[in-house]
């Protein structure tokens, strides 16, 4: 029988198998940040063990670093030692470390990929829930947890038990102003939180093979928010482009000789799927979530839900919970909601595309009275690159604020968060109760949508400032 996507690279990295007992997978990349490896490191420590293959481990800072005055001392006791402590272990164990103030410097997941380290049929592991990221690029790619972190360290190789396959096919063409991120919030609104659990899920379909490598990203990122253990899409043409040059790719033979593996790395048409989800792209629209898991959401222009609506008890009970958290009424107009903040940035949504995208929007506009407005790259290459397209200066001159790059508002372990009942569209992945701060209330939307809605001051989408025109449109003769 053939094989799906996720079981030809299973099978490539199987060290031992043994009857009753999870396959000892190798590991080609190990990616570490601040908040998840302490103790692994201080694991190793005492075993007196070293790092087994420091050419396949990287680290960088992302969670606890300011975006604000990084050239000053950090000012929050718990970052500082975070850091401080990462610092400390790379230098003894010799793990490459990209620190705050590098230029690699940046969120893990945007890092990984933009160096060229994140290959086609390779595993990759970090601790980190969001590692499915990864797995845009036809990778298996898992967060773990901080024991695993060590074994990984210590061994390279991880214990994995088996997992069941999904097929998410999504067939036909995106309308116009549906993003990655619109398709993602609705396939985990259709599936669940938990719908995605012991599976990995393989993304296919005419409408996935269209996307560009940043929104596959975007797409794979959010297979956790499912209960996905990992998200893939089979490598193609799009993800050899984007990996041809980069730092890390193979090049000249080894380029050749990866790129005819890589072409192999397909599920065979008779492979067979555990559980398949099918998805016509035309019926897609920007999508937003009202409710306090990313599996809360509704199309835009739909209405925030009545949780008498569902028929199952325990999601009437978390409707009804995430109403009263939120401060939404049912009925009410999702397009209507009012925010004070908007953030754009992440391992979601943090990537060049998605800052051209916010900046197209923005280009002649300004951003709402009393609406603060953050964008925060996701790496500082992504930020630089922002500043050669002059997007900061759109930006800015729109009334939002540019930032350094790291993982800022999307969970506030630095200085950018949310003050009590403060409502924030947010181009991150979660919005979890208390998540960009405490009391904190969170729209989980695309970056288009995170645009129009800092220009209106409410949830909208760019159509919905169609006949409002830009400022640099409606110039009077003498100024133009
Ligand atoms: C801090 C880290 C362990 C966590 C994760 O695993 O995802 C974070 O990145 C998040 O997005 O909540
Ligand atoms: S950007 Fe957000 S989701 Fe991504 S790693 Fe950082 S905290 Fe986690």
């Amino acid at each position: 029988m053939g094989r799906t996507l996720a079981e030809k690279v299973w099978d490539d990295h199987v060290v031992t198998r043994a009857e009753g007992e999870p396959d000892l997978l190798f590991i080609d990349l190990h990616l570490l940040h601040e908040v998840t490896s302490p103790q692994a490191f201080d694991g190793l420590r005492k075993a007196g063990r070293a790092v087994r293959r420091l050419d396949l481990t990287i680290a960088t800072e992302d969670h606890n670093t300011p975006t604000l005055d990084i050239d000053k001392p950090i000012a929050d006791p718990v970052s500082r030692t975070q850091l401080e402590t990462l610092r400390r272990n790379c230098a003894e164990f010799g793990v490459r470390l990209h620190p705050l103030g590098d230029v690699e410097q940046g969120v893990v997941h945007v890092v990984g990929p933009q160096l060229g380290l994140t290959q086609p049929g390779t595993t990759v592991v970090c601790g980190d829930s969001h590692t499915s990221t990864h797995g845009a690029f036809g990778a298996l790619a898992f967060g773990i947890g901080t024991s695993q972190v060590e074994h990984v360290l210590a061994t390279q190789t991880l214990p994995l038990a088996p997992f069941r396959t999904m097929a998410v096919t999504v067939e036909g063409e995106l309308p116009e102003g549906v993003t990655a991120k619109d398709l993602i919030l609705a396939v985990i609104a259709r599936i669940g939180t938990g719908g995605g659990q012991g599976y990995v899920i393989e993304y296919r379909g005419s409408a996935v093979e269209k996307l560009s490598m940043e929104a596959r990203m975007t797409v794979c990122n959010m297979s956790i928010e499912a209960g996905a253990r990992a998200g893939m899409i089979a490598p193609d043409e799009t993800t050899f482009a984007y990996l041809k040059d980069r730092p890390h790719a193979p090049r000249g033979e080894d380029w050749d000789a990866a790129v005819a593996y890589w072409r192999t790395l397909r599920t065979d048409d008779d492979a067979v799927f555990d559980h398949e989800v099918v998805i016509d792209a035309a019926e897609l629209s920007p999508f937003v979530t009202w409710g306090t898991n990313p599996g809360q959401g509704a199309p835009l222009s739909a209405a925030v839900p009545d949780p008498a609506s569902y028929p199952d008890p325990s999601d009437r009970f978390a409707a009804e919970k995430a109403l009263e958290y939120m401060g939404l009424t049912a009925g009410q107009a999702l397009r209507g909601i009012s925010v004070d903040t908007v953030f754009v940035g992440s391992c979601t949504n943090g990537r060049i595309e998605d800052l051209r995208a916010a900046a197209a929007v923005l280009d002649g506009r300004r951003i709402a009275g009393g609406v603060r407005m953050l964008v925060v790259p996701g790496s500082v290459r992504v930020g630089l690159q922002a500043v050669e397209e002059g997007l900061d200066k759109v930006f800015t001159t729109a009334g939002a604020e540019w930032r350094h790059a790291g993982c800022s508002m999307c969970l506030g372990m630095n200085p950018d968060q949310l003050a009590p009942g403060e409502r924030c569209a947010s181009t991150s992945n979660r919005n979890f109760e208390g998540r960009q701060g405490k009391g904190g209330r969170t729209h989980l939307v695309s970056p288009q949508v995170a645009a129009a809605t800092a220009v209106l001051g409410h949830l909208a989408s760019p159509a919905d400032l169609a006949g409002r025109a830009a400022a640099s449109d409606v110039r009077t003769p003498v100024e133009a």
